[in-house]
């Protein structure tokens, strides 16, 4: 009787197939690359498979994210998925984990360095760039991928020899001018960046202070008064949050930020020489009219909501403020007076922020939209699309069966990253999909990593040694100095700092004691001109730690191999050419908010202004590229 792996033998040879069987991989993230690659994997008779998930599955993953089902909303993917795929090969090992990648107790630098491949199936960049590191220190190859809408890339990251996901630096997530979320606003964007980064953040996630992120609060002379007013309107929103609980909460909150606040800036007449007005709304008055047509506040919010894909009327859209409102007021107390955070999948939060950003829409003559367009724009969400994830999972997994065909199996604990030779690499390439009918694939051999690369210039060594016993003397004189010959002009950082020529205070201190973890670090910088033989400085040195019991820690320093230094690299200005390359090749798509949009053309002009036409036609603006940051000027 033929057997299931027949085909897979046929194809891919004896040889690759039973490198397949044993290896042990790790894939981050079961969304929607995840549940398409873990059928992939699992269909392919991997040996084990490790699947890290932090999350529980939401009703609204199901469109896409098959090994759910609505039974299972609430459980954890990670274990949920391993369940379901389970089924499909059940010779294969699958290993749930329902936790953060970035956990160090669960998920130490061994764990890391146990795998074969690693697969990146995430959603935000903080995450990738994490698993990215590990990878490098622990000499793991990394599959990365990504989709957003129907734009999609998979990338091969192999240490020292490929670029890696920091090389090329990612578009700096689009920021807002003050004056343009406070006073001025002109598109549906910035009403809801208001409602949502300023008032809600203020009012019901006092936790959440933090809205630098979205609103640039850099000050300069022309926006210093700018600043200062939101500083002061935020406070005024404070003590408006001390009334949280309180009966006429909703009312004052709507007299303050409709009322009030829009009176003012109407009073500023050189505001409005070119622009119309903003027009004031009254709670009392509007109360009044939906309340003497009959109609009682609850069951006119349940209409609108019903219609999600309708534009409200400002009845409506206040009927709505005033229900989400309560919602959440009796929320936060029946909890002890607990935060909430917005998450565009919590209704009541939703709620709150689309009828405010309907009702500030109104106030400023901008086109309103439906709750359904003001979701999407609030939860940063473009559309994710089934294929495209399954396209690019596909495309993940034939790339990872080239690099494992290379391996050397015969020594796993040794990982040394030498067989994937220059031959491996050209037979791998990074592949871009996109939507474009004449090329819907474009691929792109791997280049060798970026010297000026945060994650790639630096050195680094994993070192076992006992850290309740070693001091920082120890690495300092014996690993440093002697073995390494590094000058004493050193400063070592682990999240402070811990060492440099004029602070010598820690160096009897133990490793523990200065609070470095298992799987923790110590960064070394070079502060000297030169060593030994060789001329510069060199590049940072992270000195990665394993606890060791019953070692000789300083047998372990005196004779830890010399490591392959870096030079450190002079920061050259870049090319507004290499910055506009970063720019367009990456796809955006971390959490705090990108649209992925492709370039349509690139114009530089005389004054240095680039002009980047974006096939997104509403986004559509003068965008300028300065010190690496993006800043999208008005249209
Ligand atoms: N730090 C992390 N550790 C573990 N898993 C993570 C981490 N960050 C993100 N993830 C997981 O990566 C997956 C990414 O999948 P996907 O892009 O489909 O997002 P989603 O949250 O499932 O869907 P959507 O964002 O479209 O609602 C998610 O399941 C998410 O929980
Ligand atoms: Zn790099």
């Amino acid at each position: 009787m033929p057997d299931r792996s027949d085909y897979a033998i046929q194809t891919l040879g004896n040889d690759t197939y039973s490198k397949l069987k044993q290896s042990r991989v790790l894939m981050v993230g079961a969304g929607g690359i995840g549940c398409e690659l873990l059928k992939n994997l699992v269909l392919l008779g991997l040996g084990e498979i490790h699947v890290v998930d932090l999350d529980t599955v939401d009703l609204s993953n199901l469109n896409r994210q098959f090994l759910f089902s609505r039974e299972h909303i609430k459980q954890p993917k990670a274990v949920v998925a391993a369940q379901t795929a389970s089924k499909f090969n059940p010779s294969v090992k699958i290993v749930p984990h329902f936790s953060d990648i970035k956990n160090t107790t669960l998920f130490p630098l061994n764990w890391f360095r146990s795998f074969d491949v690693v697969y990146n199936a995430l959603d935000n960049k903080d995450a990738r760039t994490y698993v990215n590191r590990m990878c490098l220190v622990t000499n793991t190859p990394l599959i990365e991928s990504g989709t957003a809408g129907y734009l999609g890339q998979t990338q091969v990251i192999i240490n020292g020899k490929t670029e890696c996901y920091d090389c090329r630096p990612k578009p700096t997530p689009k920021s807002f001018a003050v004056c343009t979320i406070r006073s001025t606003p002109s598109q549906p964007v910035h009403t809801v960046v208001w409602a949502k980064n300023f008032l809600y953040a203020q009012l019901f996630d006092v936790s959440d202070e933090d809205h630098s992120d979205v609103i640039d609060e850099t000050t300069n002379e022309e926006n210093a008064e700018e600043v200062a007013n939101l500083n002061k309107e935020a406070n005024e929103l404070k003590e408006l949050h001390a009334g949280l609980l309180e009966d006429d909460f909703a009312k004052k909150v709507f007299e303050k930020v409709f009322t009030t606040d829009i009176e003012r800036l109407v009073s500023i007449d050189s505001m409005w020489k070119m622009r119309k007005p903003p027009t004031p709304l009254f709670y009392d008055k509007l109360f009044e009219e939906i309340t003497k047509e009959e109609k009682d506040i609850k069951s006119l919010a349940e209409k609108a909501l019903k219609a999600d894909q309708n534009n409200w009327t400002i009845a409506e859209a206040f009927a709505v403020y005033k229900d989400a409102t309560d919602r959440l007021q009796k929320r936060i107390k029946d909890n002890d007076g607990k935060p909430i955070s917005f998450d565009k999948d919590d209704e009541d939060t939703l709620d709150f922020v689309v009828a405010t950003a309907q009702l500030r829409s109104y106030i400023f003559h901008i086109q309103t939209k439906s709750k359904f367009a003001f979701k999407q724009i609030a939860g940063n969400i473009i559309p994710a699309i089934a294929t495209t994830n399954a396209v690019i999972a596909g495309l993940s997994v034939l790339q990872s069966i080239k690099i494992i065909s290379a391996l050397d199996y015969s020594d796993r604990s040794h990982k040394s990253l030498d067989v994937i030779t220059d031959k491996v690499l050209n037979g791998v390439s990074t592949v871009f999909l996109s939507a474009e009918p004449t090329a819907v694939f474009s691929l792109e051999r791997t280049t060798s990593p970026e010297p000026e690369c945060i994650a790639c210039s630096v050195s680094r060594a994993i070192i076992s040694i006992d850290l309740n016993k070693t001091v920082l003397r120890d690495i300092v004189e014996t690993l440093l100095d002697k073995n390494w010959s590094y000058s004493p002009e050193v400063s070592m950082v682990t999240s402070d700092l811990i060492y440099d020529p004029d602070f010598d205070d820690n160096l009897d201190r133990t490793l523990a004691d200065l609070g470095v973890k298992p799987s923790g670090s110590i960064t070394v910088m070079d502060e000297a001109d030169e060593h030994d033989d060789e001329e510069g400085s060199r590049a940072n040195v992270e000195l990665y730690f394993l606890q060791a019991d019953d070692v000789d820690s300083q047998e372990i320093l005196k004779g830890f191999p010399k490591i392959t230094f870096h030079k450190k690299v002079v920061e050259k200005e870049k090319t507004t050419e290499e910055q506009v390359a970063g720019t367009k090749r990456k796809l955006e798509d971390d959490d705090s908010g990108n649209v992925a949009k492709k370039i349509k053309s690139v114009n530089q002009k005389d004054d240095g202004v680039i002009e980047i036409d974006l096939s997104d036609d509403d986004n559509d603006g003068i965008i300028e590229i300065e010190d690496d940051e993006v800043v999208v000027l008005d249209d």
